[in-house]
């Protein structure tokens, strides 16, 4: 991000504990040609010095206590009217009470999730600014400048909305970057267990990519491309199935199984999109279920053993698809409604969020921000089905799934949805996002759920009430408690149970 701001023509004032990680960006602005653009400092007094007032300070560091920390570090050095823009993934809780603790010394904070990666940190990322209106109209030209641009070279970049919904908006966007990773890992299970080769597949991929339902799918197309990538230096093959073209063997036949970031703290995302969306009552089979098989994945050790008490568990079996093509149509229909049901889901959270914090979200702004440049662009999606709800920017009704273009897909897609699960349980495939969203789909539907029987037992045992069939008034629309309770069996003593036989 710094040799981004240098490209851009900004004087940047570097600080970072590691000596050694300022030279090598100083040395890449040399060799970019931006001479003198990026300087380094050791000490915040000389680094707060360098800079003309009001001062605009760019955090790229890991959440939590790191940036409470440097913001502590900072503060003496500050004075009013400055500006810091959090640029890594902070939890918006965090993010507000350092908006509080600055606020009597004027100084603006403004939470702001980038997205995109190192590529497009260096490129152009897509920026999810939010906090103080005036801060924010300060920075504004100077992100649109350097943010992504999309296909009309109009920036990803917008003024959010209050306090910490910035990161809050981007912590739901990697959430839904989650459940989507994990259809499409889950699409690629199936397709090795197709016997299909990883170019195969990463071709796959590139269809899927080019037109339909997955158009211009970041991650699918990063997918394609990097089933493709061989590790010069290395000769041998470690994958039977994929082409033989080339000595060196591919890098993603060699990677292991398991994705820690939740484990190790690293990141937080994760857990706080679905926490959040616990704590606020959305229904998110497919983020929830997608965060639960990273975990799974990342304890490799506690599988092993399992698999070993299992004698081998249950593996899945080779998949003998008669008509290939048909087939792998379908998948693709399956990971577009699991992409589509992240979205959904991700938006029904941010939406309750910002009906409970009062931010005021644009969601205008969301739409053109998740436009380009940022880890969970999908063309299709976006133009299809965010648009016509987004852009119109609501302050409610935000839920896709009363979409009319949503239930159009929907009938399209489900058909196939169904008969990959069905195949994949029939075969032990692993697909529990998959298999989420055709149970999110049924249930978020459903007038008639087995839940009616949940219902009774929490009545028989804890006269925790019910409504009726029968009911008519709104009550039974809204989540609120019944107003029946039935005398499954009344509470007796043993006394009176066993009369005379009864000892104490
Ligand atoms: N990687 C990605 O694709 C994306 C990352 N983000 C977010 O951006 C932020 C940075 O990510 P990333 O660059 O990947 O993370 P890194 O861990 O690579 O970098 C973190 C930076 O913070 C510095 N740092 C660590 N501790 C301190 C400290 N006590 N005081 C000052 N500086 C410190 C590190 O210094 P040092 O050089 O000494 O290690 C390093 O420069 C994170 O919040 C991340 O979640 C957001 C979008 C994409
Ligand atoms: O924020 C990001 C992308 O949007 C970062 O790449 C992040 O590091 C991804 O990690 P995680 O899968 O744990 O969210």
């Amino acid at each position: 991000m710094a040799l981004l701001f240098a490209e851009d023509g900004v004087h940047v004032s570097l600080s970072d504990p590691s000596e050694e990680a300022m030279d090598a960006v100083i040395e890449k602005a040399e060799k970019s040609g931006y001479n003198g653009k990026v300087k380094k400092y050791k000490h915040y007094d000389s680094l707060c010095k360098s800079l003309s007032t009001p001062r605009l300070l760019v955090f790229s560091l890991p959440h939590g206590s790191v940036g409470d920390k440097v913001l502590e570090g900072l503060m003496p050095h500050l004075s009013r009217s400055d500006i810091i823009l959090d640029c890594g993934n902070e939890h918006f809780a965090n993010t507000e009470r350092r908006q509080e603790k600055v606020k009597d010394t004027g100084i603006r904070y403004i939470g702001c999730g980038v997205s995109g990666g190192y590529q497009a940190a260096r490129a152009g990322p897509s920026m999810c600014p939010g906090g103080d209106e005036s801060a924010l109209k300060e920075v504004l030209p100077l992100l649109e400048r350097v943010a992504a641009k999309d296909k009309n070279e109009k920036p990803c970049v917008g003024i959010v909305g209050k306090g910490g919904s910035g990161h809050y908006v981007k912590m739901v966007h990697n959430g839904i970057e989650h459940g989507m990773m994990s259809a499409l890992c889950e699409a690629w299970g199936i397709m090795r267990n197709m016997g299909m080769g990883y170019e195969e597949i990463g071709n796959v991929f590139k269809d899927w990519n080019s037109s339909g339902e997955l158009k211009g799918t970041f991650l699918i197309s990063i997918g394609a491309d990097l089933s493709h990538k061989r590790e010069p230096g290395k000769d041998s093959n470690a994958d039977g199935k994929s082409s033989s073209q080339g000595n060196h063997p591919l890098v993603i036949s060699e990677v292991l199984d398991k994705v820690v970031q939740d484990i190790t703290g690293e990141e937080g995302t994760g857990i706080w999109s679905n926490t959040e969306a616990i704590e606020l009552h959305v229904p998110a089979f497919t983020l929830n279920i997608a965060h639960a098989f990273r975990l799974a994945s990342a304890f490799r050790g506690d599988r092993e053993k399992a698999n070993t008490a299992l004698d081998g568990g249950f593996p899945p079996s080779e998949l003998n698809i008669q008509d290939k093509a048909a087939f792998i149509e379908d998948l693709r229909k399956a990971t577009y409604l699991s992409c589509l049901a992240s979205f959904i889901q991700g938006i029904n959270i941010i939406a309750r969020a910002d009906q409970a914090h009062g931010w005021g979200i644009d969601y205008a702004q969301v739409w053109q921000i998740w436009r380009a440049g940022c880890i969970i662009q999908a063309d299709y999606i976006s133009d299809e089905i965010l648009a016509p709800v987004l852009k119109s920017n609501p302050s409610s009704n935000l839920n896709l799934n009363f979409s009319p273009r949503v239930a159009k897909d929907l009938h399209n897609c489900f058909p196939a949805l169904r008969r990959v699960v069905a195949k994949s349980v029939e075969t032990d495939q692993v697909t529990p996002a998959i298999s989420a969203t055709l149970e999110y789909f049924k249930v978020i539907s459903a007038t008639d759920l087995p839940t009616a029987f949940y219902e009774a037992e929490l009545d028989y045992f804890g006269s925790h009430m019910f409504d009726m069939k029968s009911d008519k008034d709104q009550q039974v629309k809204e989540p609120m408690e019944g107003k029946h309770h039935f005398e499954w069996k009344p509470a007796t003593s043993q006394k009176e149970v066993y009369g005379q036989n009864y000892k104490v």
